[in-house]
């Protein structure tokens, strides 16, 4: 700490208590010159080492000189945790906010820094140091390409603006360090070491994988430790934290069940506040957790999924079977990592999962503060897989990282409607250098073996996108050059792909009569929705013959089609339990696809009016509160009048009273179930204002 500056020092002594010195990576980075010098930076050291903290100090000089800093993180999630954190920073005078007219640090997801490089150039001028969390998702598919354009441009617009990339350990770091010249400064130390291993089933006489979960779950069990286990599939998640709940219920002490007998009694509660019966699934989850084995997937109810990982940091759970997706999103460590499956389902089928994903997975395994050792297990199901895996991820390199600009045709379209919308690119030619400006540019210009048509196929895909663009009316060829049309706006200023965008202005264009159905099976089709899914070899005839009864006449029912009944039951009142039930599918996700909903319809009235349609507006307007209230036409006015009073005490106020309320005072009111003083007091100024 000491060769810190004072003030810097002074603040993180205060706002991290528990921080009595710095580990051997941030040390390193430290003696590297990284406070002094305002030169771009790379660090990579592994998961859980202290980058953030590393972040941190740059961002305090910054601010401490009367600077801006902005600290980027991949989700939502991230950015939540990270200003919670960052807060402390308050009591020195230091404003944290998320939007850096307001906040001295603020801390934003990645789409939001891109907009900042499209819209508010003078606000992007006023900062000083960009701090990027998990900077290697620059490789992937759906973020890395935000994240990399969202670099370059901000590099034009404020070329002072010092970057510190927080990464994990990448195979082509100099690549990188070229790109964003940066000094790159690596170290391996981990402040739990990671003992990696391959079990295989014949070692444990079965020829079954999730016996070996039980052994590693009862090893955690004679430990007081626990294990997190990464599966392929939602489904897997079920049957693996049941099949271990079934096999250690005799293995746990009658403290520990009273303890699961509450996490399980809390996972049931969430339906009910939401004026839902537990769902099949939610039983099936409490049923699991009894015994200290939760499942962890997109389909639970998001207090669900919180209450899950709060118990489990608490150590009030044994074990979580995952699908990988919680590896990103949440700061969940465990003494023992599973990776019982290690490959995933892709449209070529399964395939093996990246050593990177591997790495990323494997690094969750011990407790800073807890465990002296992490344990990470990859289960094979024989001896010679078990020694391919061994030589693969064990003993095999990571992959190269690559830029997925070009591949993701969608990301090509955004980055040029985005160039063109902001005018940092006027004709072809300009788009082009700007793509020569990103990762992918320089990757393509300094590899040998493709600089020679890197020109040539650059040209290409941008040749091509553009004709697309300018064929869709989304850009249009003026006097002054390249422009976007009022829709091509409306794109750039949305973060829904150009796909949802093009269907949606192909099905306003042909739309004769609006029919709410048929727009929300649009909806569904389109793939900015997150959609509702059957539940694994479920009969889809409900769904099926709900959608000819709507009208609508389809012949492959997949999740599509789910999602779309799922909505309209929903805006018709039912609960996720009904919902669950009479479709069997994944319903706990029905508010969260709802709410997407709501907010597509909205853009798709725009997309009307841009086309000068203003006739459905008020329709589309009452459609889009009925999916966010999930409520009938009747309902929409006091859902909306009322804040918090919500669909279940809505109909029950109707129920009882009729549709006048005027006449009905307080005390009346105060009848209805979960209705007190308040709320009643709400109600009675809203009837009487409306
Ligand atoms: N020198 C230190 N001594 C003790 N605890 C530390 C130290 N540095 C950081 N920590 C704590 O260790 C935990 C992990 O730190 P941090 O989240 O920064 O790691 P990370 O490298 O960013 O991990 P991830 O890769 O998961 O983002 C945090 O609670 C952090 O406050």
């Amino acid at each position: 700490m000491e060769t810190l500056p004072t003030e810097i020092k002074n603040i993180i002594m205060d706002c991290y208590p528990y921080i009595k010195e710095f580990n051997p990576a941030q040390r390193h980075v430290i003696d590297s010159g990284y406070i002094e010098t305002k030169s771009n930076y790379i660090i990579a050291i592994p998961t859980a080492s202290g980058k953030t903290i590393l972040g941190i100090m740059a961002a305090l000089k910054t601010i401490l000189n009367g600077g801006k800093a902005v600290y980027a993180a991949p989700l939502i999630s991230i950015q939540n945790e990270k200003v919670k954190e960052f807060k402390e920073f308050e009591k020195h005078g230091i404003e944290v906010g998320k939007h850096p007219s307001s906040a001295d640090l603020s801390v934003m997801v990645f789409e939001s820094f891109d907009a900042l490089t499209r819209f508010s150039w003078d606000t992007l001028r006023e900062v000083d140091t960009l701090i990027i969390d998990e900077f290697h998702m620059i490789g992937e598919y759906s973020r890395g390409p935000t994240l990399e354009c969202a670099i370059t441009r901000a590099k034009i617009i404020n070329p002072n603006l010092r970057i510190v990339a927080l990464s994990a350990t990448l195979q082509n770091m100099e690549e990188i360090e070229g790109w964003l010249e940066a000094k790159v400064v690596e170290h391996d130390y981990r402040p739990v070491p990671l003992n990696k291993e391959v079990l295989n089933t014949e070692m444990f006489n079965t020829s079954n994988k999730n016996e070996v979960v039980v052994k590693i779950v009862e090893k955690a069990i004679e430990d007081s430790s626990q294990a997190l286990s990464f599966v392929s599939t939602r489904r897997f998640t079920e049957s693996l934290s049941n099949y271990v709940s079934g096999k250690i219920k005799k293995k746990i002490t009658s403290e520990q069940k009273n303890m699961f007998k509450k996490v399980s009694e809390a996972i049931l509660e969430v339906p009910k506040r939401k004026g839902s019966r537990p769902t099949s699934t939610c039983l099936k989850l409490a049923e699991s957790c009894e015994n200290g084995a939760a499942f962890h997937h997109a389909g639970l109810f998001n207090e669900q999924k919180e209450i899950i990982e709060e118990e489990f940091r608490k150590g009030n759970l044994l074990m979580i079977a995952a699908t990988p997706s919680l590896m990103y999103g949440v700061n969940l460590p465990s003494r023992s990592v599973v990776i019982r499956d290690y490959t995933r389902w892709t449209s070529q089928g399964p395939q093996a999962i990246p050593v990177f994903d591997y790495e990323q997975m494997s690094g969750r395994a011990g407790r800073p503060q807890y465990d002296d050792v992490g344990f990470s297990y990859l289960v094979a199901k024989s001896l010679d897989e078990a020694c391919d895996l061994q030589e693969k991820y064990i003993h095999g390199e990571i992959e190269t990282t690559n830029s997925k600009l070009i591949e993701n045709k969608d990301a090509v379209y955004k980055q040029i409607i985005s160039q063109v919308a902001s005018s940092l690119s006027k004709n072809p030619e300009e788009i082009q250098n700007f793509f020569k400006m990103t990762f992918y540019g320089y990757q393509m210009t300094n590899n040998p073996s493709m600089s020679l048509f890197a020109e040539d196929s650059l040209k290409y895909e941008i040749e091509t996108a553009l004709e697309f663009l300018l064929k869709n009316g989304i850009l249009q060829a003026t006097p002054d050059g390249l422009k976007a049309t009022a829709f091509g706006n409306l794109i750039a200023k949305s973060n829904y792909t150009v796909e949802t965008s093009v269907k949606l202005k192909e099905y306003a264009t042909q739309l004769e009569e609006l029919d709410i159905n048929e727009l929300i099976y649009q909806l569904s089709l389109t793939p900015d929705l997150p959609l509702i899914s059957f539940k694994g070899r479920k009969s889809k005839d409900p769904v099926r013959e709900k959608l000819s009864e709507k009208g609508l006449f389809v012949m492959n029912i997949g999740n599509s089609e789910a999602t779309t009944v799922a909505l309209l039951e929903w805006i018709d009142e039912r609960s996720e339990y009904e919902i669950e039930n009479a479709y069997n599918v994944y319903s706990a996700s029905t508010r969260r696809s709802a709410y997407e909903a709501s907010l597509l319809v909205k853009f798709f009235k725009n997309i009307l009016e841009v086309l000068g349609r203003y006739n459905y507006s008020r329709d589309l307007d009452y459609l889009s509160a009925r999916l966010y209230y999930g409520v009938r036409d009747d309902l929409i006015l006091l859902v909306i009048g009322v804040k918090r009073l919500g669909r279940k005490r809505a109909r029950a106020l109707i129920k009882t009273f009729g549709e006048d309320l005027r006449p009905i005072n307080e005390t009346q009111l105060q009848k209805i179930e979960g209705i007190g003083p308040k709320l009643a007091k709400n109600i009675r100024v809203f009837v009487q204002n409306y």
